[in-house]
């Protein structure tokens, strides 16, 4: 097979997650990094400063933008400035929450580019990540294979039917570590507000978290199924969840949450 060229466009929290998660695969591609403000690459990768720096020899298979939306107009409009015919050999996979494939495509001055969404998450640094994609009309089977490879290298993949499904991803997986962060730094704070010291407490929680999650990727059971195990009647854990479960708790919060990241993520798109 192949090793596959990119070109990473934004080497930031997202970015730079991806890029460690590709570096520490075991074929990693070959990455050519466009970054402002990044100091180190790792061994291998070129890093480019602004587009005008992009040298000759670089013809990339793809190229990851992961700036903010807001930026993308402008840097699509380099790149095609820069790359040239380059751009008619290459397929665009954008990470980012918002702009629409078609949108993508005119800023890269082409109707027909192929352009493949993705929204991924930052546990891909450590090959744990979980990624939505949708590839448009003109993306072709081999490129969305090679999509779904490089995004299967770092974690999980789902492709989704629709592009609007997209946003359904950020609220449950893109933006969801997040959460899940929030609940680790909440738990942390209890158990040293209630004696443990910060050590322990920190240690506690993301053992516990860690061991959530790899329960969650290794065995069948369903979620639910797990939660039950843990929930002896009339124990401690059925203590805890009847204050989570009130239906104005977490059956109320976690959609409402949800909505909120899907109103931003339209509202990223204009
Ligand atoms: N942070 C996250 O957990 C996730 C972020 N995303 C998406 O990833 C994209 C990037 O987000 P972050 O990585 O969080 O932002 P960030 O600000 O950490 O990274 C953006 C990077 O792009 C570089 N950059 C921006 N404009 C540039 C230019 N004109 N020339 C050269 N370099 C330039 C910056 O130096 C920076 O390193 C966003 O579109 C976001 O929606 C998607 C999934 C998860
Ligand atoms: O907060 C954001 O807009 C980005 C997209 C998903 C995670 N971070």
């Amino acid at each position: 097979m192949t090793i596959p060229t990119l070109l990473l466009v934004g080497c930031g929290k997202m970015g730079g997650a991806l890029m460690r998660g590709w570096v520490s695969s075991p074929t990693p591609p070959r990455i050519f990094i466009l970054d402002r403000k990044l100091q180190d690459a790792p061994a291998g990768c070129t890093i480019f400063r602004t587009p005008e720096e992009i040298t000759p020899d670089v013809k990339p298979d793809i190229i990851v933008l992961a700036v903010k939306p807001a930026g993308a107009e402008a840097m699509l409009s380099s790149l095609k400035t820069v790359l040239g015919e380059r751009m008619n050999h290459t397929a665009l996979l954008s990470v980012m929450a918002g702009k629409s494939c078609e949108k993508l495509a005119s800023w890269c001055g082409r109707a027909d580019m192929p352009v493949i969404r993705t929204m991924p998450n930052t546990p891909s640094c450590v090959g744990a990540g979980a990624t939505g994609l949708y590839a448009s009309p003109h993306v072709s089977q081999a490129q969305k294979d090679l999509a779904i490879r490089l995004m299967e290298q770092v974690g999980t993949v789902v492709s989704v039917p629709h592009e609007e499904d997209l946003r359904t991803v950020i609220a449950i997986a893109g933006s969801a570590p997040a959460y899940v962060f929030y609940l680790a730094e909440l738990l942390e704070k209890v158990g040293q507000d209630f004696g443990l010291d910060a050590h322990a407490s920190r240690a506690l929680v993301r053992g516990m978290i860690y061991g959530v999650g790899k329960m969650l990727h290794e065995l069948p059971e369903d979620a639910e199924t797990l939660r039950k195990n843990v929930t002896s009647p009339n124990g401690t854990t059925a203590a805890a969840l009847s204050v989570f479960m009130k239906e104005e708790h977490w059956p109320r919060l976690i959609p409402e949450a949800a909505k909120a990241a899907i109103k931003r993520s339209r509202e990223l798109d204009d």
